[in-house]
């Protein structure tokens, strides 16, 4: 039966920083590295071994997948990178720190910005440092000025359902290396949580989550695999 395994990317430098990032593209540090590399030890330990890989534009994620499947064995496998997995872009927030904004805005002004269904943050002005429409990665692309958990949704799911299902469906173990959010959006989906409770799911870095799929790619079960 189909096996779908999600990566968060480990530990970034803005994770570390506790900066709002979204689309902008910082490394992993030397902790994230390493946390990616366990990721894919465990995968060859507990012998679930991707075929498929997918990732997002992003440094942190590419070199997530990248350092868990070489620590797999699995480096060969085909991979398709995507903007579409992208972390949820942060708005006018990007660069920000978040206990700085907390105590100018409030805590929970900034739990509605970081974890509401549908509420984005302030929208990104054109032209400032985090601007990305020079970024050639994104040519051709509408980045978003802002994006909440459902605008999110509404560009993985597509991509998931395009992409990544019909994977599955041909009977591939595969492996999504992405982000927090863009993550969420594919738990709240397969595990059917409800627009209220996926604000309450946290998505720990560099711990792959398995999900096993029956023939019709519904969810039969989800664990962590540091948990088998
Ligand atoms: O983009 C970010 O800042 C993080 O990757 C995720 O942030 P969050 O926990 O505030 O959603």
């Amino acid at each position: 039966m189909p096996r779908l395994i999600l990566v968060r990317h480990g530990q970034s430098q803005w994770n570390l920083e506790n900066r709002f990032t979204g689309w902008w593209d910082v490394d992993l540090t030397a902790q994230g590295e390493a946390e990616a590399r366990a990721a894919g030890a465990l995968l060859a330990a507990k012998g679930v071994l991707p075929t498929v890989a997918f990732t997002s534009l992003q440094t942190r994620a590419i070199k997530t997948l990248h350092l868990a499947l070489e620590a797999a064995g699995r480096l060969w496998i085909p991979e398709t990178k995507d903007w579409r997995l992208n972390e949820r872009h942060y708005g006018g927030l990007t660069g920000l720190d978040k206990a700085e904004t907390a105590a100018q805005h409030g805590d929970e002004q900034v739990k509605i910005w970081r974890r509401s269904f549908d509420i984005p943050p302030p929208v990104l002005e054109p032209g400032g440092a985090f601007d990305l429409a020079a970024d050639p990665r994104y040519a051709g692309i509408a980045i978003p000025s802002t994006e909440s958990l459902k605008d999110t949704i509404a560009r993985v799911l597509p991509y998931y359902e395009s992409a990544i299902a019909p994977q599955l469906a041909a009977g591939e173990t595969v492996v999504v290396a992405a982000h927090g959010n863009s993550l969420r959006a594919l738990v709240k989906h397969l595990s059917g949580i409800s627009d209220a409770d996926i604000t309450g799911l946290e998505i720990p870095t560099g711990q792959p989550i398995v999900y096993e799929l029956d023939a019709a790619l519904n969810a039969t079960e989800r664990y962590y695999l540091s948990e088998r």
